[in-house]
């Protein structure tokens, strides 16, 4: 079977505006009926999809966010890159993402920039032109030469029940058990070699991880967007209980962690997921002596990735008792976690006091508004423990005495001294 007769099985989508609904089509031998949704996509210009291809997922991870790189650094002017992605109608794990060229330079652009691409290789081209009657036909030019002669009609397609974008999330942005992140780092150690470090770190742990956890102390994490206060209410935290303060990811992570942020989200994540391991080793040690602080554990790593990797707007999450929101079965569980609300004008507010440089993902929160409140809502999905919200708008001191009063309500914890 030829390479596009093997993508006539898949619905593509096509992200015109993070805003909008997307537009689904498929590849027909037969033509349709023309549709206004299309018209729009296609326009007059000349237009390309474009997925990098790879023999195992970590390079196709890796293959796909050099070619977006590539992709936005060449572009003409004139010409547009929409994000894409192809799929098997709600069936898990079939989602490929990729892009759409459209092309309307005066000089037809693209078309060198994709013949160049082309001549690198690991890339798959489709290009759309109009027929006669006015379909798009969809080809590939380094098909055989008898299936290049076969025309394929571009024909709309319904929207799946569930958001394409929900298709790939266990085990690609999310992991619900330690072996299986550990397997994403084991394979890229040959590309990243800082994967064995961290590796190396997790294996260290192992007889903590393996132990039963002592129930003893509290343990209470803190979660929040960024700028919502978490340091500032887990150090005066750590006084007010005499507390052990931990973070996730740990410090002795903090040296790769600008390494890991800037690989694709499948490796990305995974090193986040191992970092939660590697707290939770150290909570299970602390927690049988002290009460023990949170800032920031499983539900920031879920809640980051989920609202990542589910494009466009809030509604496309995977809905409230999803299997995406449940907490890893072997991952220790704390006792109470706390998400710090702020005002969207109250947290930039804070944002641009503290003057400090910005991740991208603190700036995407800045500028994308949607994305804001994917986070926020994910956070507020996740189960086995969920979170209870608390006002962080007051000031430092009020929500310490507020977040004092939940813990002490629900544990008998006296103050150091008293
Ligand atoms: N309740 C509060 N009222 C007013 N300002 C606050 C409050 N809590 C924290 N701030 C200020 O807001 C800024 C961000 O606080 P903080 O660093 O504690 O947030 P964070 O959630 O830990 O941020 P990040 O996750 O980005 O590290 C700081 O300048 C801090 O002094
Ligand atoms: N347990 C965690 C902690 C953090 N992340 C990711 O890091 C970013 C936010 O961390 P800050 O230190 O900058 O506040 C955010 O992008 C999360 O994706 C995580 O995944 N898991």
């Amino acid at each position: 079977m030829s390479r596009l007769a093997q993508w006539c099985s898949r619905v593509f989508m096509v992200e015109i505006n993070q805003k909008t609904e997307p537009i689904y089509f498929a590849l027909s031998s037969t033509p349709s009926a023309r549709n206004k949704e299309l018209e729009a996509l296609f326009g007059s210009g000349k237009l390309f999809s474009v997925h990098a291809l790879g023999d195992d997922r970590v390079q196709s991870a890796r293959s796909h966010a050099h070619l977006k790189s590539a992709l936005t650094e060449d572009l003409p002017p004139g010409c547009q890159l929409l994000d894409t992605a192809s799929f098997l109608p709600d069936v898990k794990n079939s989602l490929v993402r990729g892009f759409f060229l459209r092309d309307n330079s005066v000089l037809s652009s693209a078309e060198r920039v994709v013949t160049h691409l082309r001549q690198k290789g690991s890339v798959c081209v489709f290009t759309y032109t109009r027929g006669q009657n006015g379909d798009y036909l969809c080809s590939d030019e380094a098909d055989e030469p008898a299936e290049r002669e076969r025309r394929y009609y571009v024909t709309p397609a319904p929207a799946p029940l569930r958001h394409p974008s929900t298709l790939n999330i266990i085990n690609s942005d999310v992991f619900y058990q330690m072996k299986d992140a550990y397997k994403v780092l084991q394979e890229c150690s040959d590309v990243i070699p800082e994967s064995k470090a961290v590796l190396e770190l997790v294996e260290a742990q192992q007889l903590e991880l393996n132990s039963i956890h002592d129930e003893r102390f509290p343990v209470i994490v803190i979660e929040g967007l960024d700028a919502t206060g978490k340091t500032t209410l887990t150090c005066s935290l750590q006084k007010a209980l005499g507390a052990v303060l931990l973070k996730s990811p740990p410090q002795c992570l903090a040296h790769l962690r600008p390494r890991f942020d800037s690989e694709p989200p499948l490796i990305r994540r995974a090193f986040y997921a191992l970092g939660n391991y590697i707290t939770a080793a150290q909570i299970a040690r602390e927690s049988s002596h002290a009460p023990v602080i949170a800032d920031r554990y499983w539900h920031s790593t879920a809640a980051y990735a989920i609202a990542t990797a589910v494009s466009g707007r809030e509604e496309n999450l995977p809905a409230v008792g999803s299997e995406i929101y449940e907490w890893p079965h072997d991952l220790l569980r704390p006792s109470m976690v706390l998400l710090l609300s702020v005002s969207p004008e109250e947290r930039l507010r804070r944002l641009s006091h503290r003057g400090l440089d910005k991740t991208e993902e603190e700036s995407q929160l800045e500028i994308n508004h949607l994305f804001r409140r994917k986070v926020d809502e994910a956070y507020k999905r996740i189960q086995n423990p969920a979170c209870i919200v608390v006002d962080a708008n007051p000031s430092p001191d009020h929500v310490l005495q507020q977040v004092l009063g939940l813990i002490r309500n629900k544990y008998n914890l006296q103050t150091p001294g008293h």
